[in-house]
């Protein structure tokens, strides 16, 4: 096992029965507690790919794409859940592993043809990160790839993202 994925996964708390009985919660907050631990983290994110636009989805998406669009020298575009963008936004609806949500983005997000990463920090049925790569194609962008902190393999994200590029930094 590579020194960074040690790291990765001494630093996330499984929580049982959150937020639903049944599902074990990956929670990364000691993670980002840990400023080498979230400092590597960045790095290796920041490198994957040459991009105009990081995309961050709602809420924790947020907090790894900031610094990796600061690191990265790139640009960072919200997905934000439904009404929380202030101008005219296109929408998605989609299922995930607990629940349904709809995101939304600025219609004026990208220019046209931006290369654009998305980032979040779980994959796990895939329906939040198939849903943001639709919203961000819609919007005029290209995306080059999709790149997580964890992979869920038993929920079988990676199947509905067929034909994408998907980086996860760690597996379970
Ligand atoms: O692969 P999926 O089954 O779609 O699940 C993954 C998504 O679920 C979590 O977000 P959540 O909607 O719980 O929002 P939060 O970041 O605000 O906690 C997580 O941050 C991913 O975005
Ligand atoms: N099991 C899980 N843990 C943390 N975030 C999630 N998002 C969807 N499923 C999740």
């Amino acid at each position: 096992m590579t020194e960074l994925r040690t790291m990765i996964l001494d630093r996330i708390r499984d929580v049982p029965d959150y937020p639903k009985p049944g599902v074990l919660f990956k929670d990364i907050t000691p993670l980002l507690a840990d400023p080498v631990a979230m400092a590597a983290v960045v790095d290796e994110l920041a490198g994957l790919h040459q991009v105009d636009k990081i995309v961050g989805i709602e809420a924790r998406g947020f907090i790894l794409a900031a610094p990796v669009a600061y690191r990265a020298g790139a640009g960072f575009v919200p997905v934000r859940k439904k009404g929380k963008l202030p101008a005219a936004t296109l929408e998605e609806s989609y299922d995930l592993e607990y629940g349904s949500a709809v995101i939304e983005v600025h219609r004026d997000a990208f220019a046209p043809g931006d290369r654009v990463l998305v980032v979040d920090d779980v994959l796990a049925t895939g329906g939040t990160a198939k849903a943001t790569v639709e919203l961000v194609r819609r919007a005029g962008a290209d995306v080059v790839g999709i790149a997580v902190l964890m992979e869920l393999a038993f929920l079988k994200g990676r199947e509905r993202l067929q034909g994408e590029r998907l980086h996860s930094l760690v597996t379970v």
